[in-house]
């Protein structure tokens, strides 16, 4: 199944910028090993916000929660999820 996902970070003003920078490291790595093996195959930045349009690929919604859960940010986003289903004109 593919699913939209918008992720906006809100990181405590007062978090230490060492913890940041490590928090944000891991999360790379992650969404990487996600979008090389095909289940992260869109990653978008929203213009001018610390925010992102993601689409995911996964059997379905027990794991893309394991996914999203897993995240290194996940505490610190506010996650929208928006179910895609075919559309009947698409041609691919
Ligand atoms: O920066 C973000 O939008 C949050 C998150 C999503 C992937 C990643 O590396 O960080």
């Amino acid at each position: 199944m593919l699913y939209l996902v918008r992720m906006d970070v809100r990181l405590p003003a007062d978090m230490p910028p060492a913890q940041a920078a490590e928090i944000k490291s891991r999360e790379k790595a992650y969404s990487q090993s996600l979008q090389r093996d095909g289940r992260w195959p869109h990653l978008w930045r929203v213009a001018g916000e610390y925010a992102n349009y993601s689409v995911f690929d996964v059997e379905g919604h027990d794991e893309l929660h394991e996914l999203l859960s897993s995240l290194p940010l996940f505490p610190y986003m506010d996650i929208d999820v928006t179910p895609l289903a075919r559309h009947p004109s698409a041609i691919a």
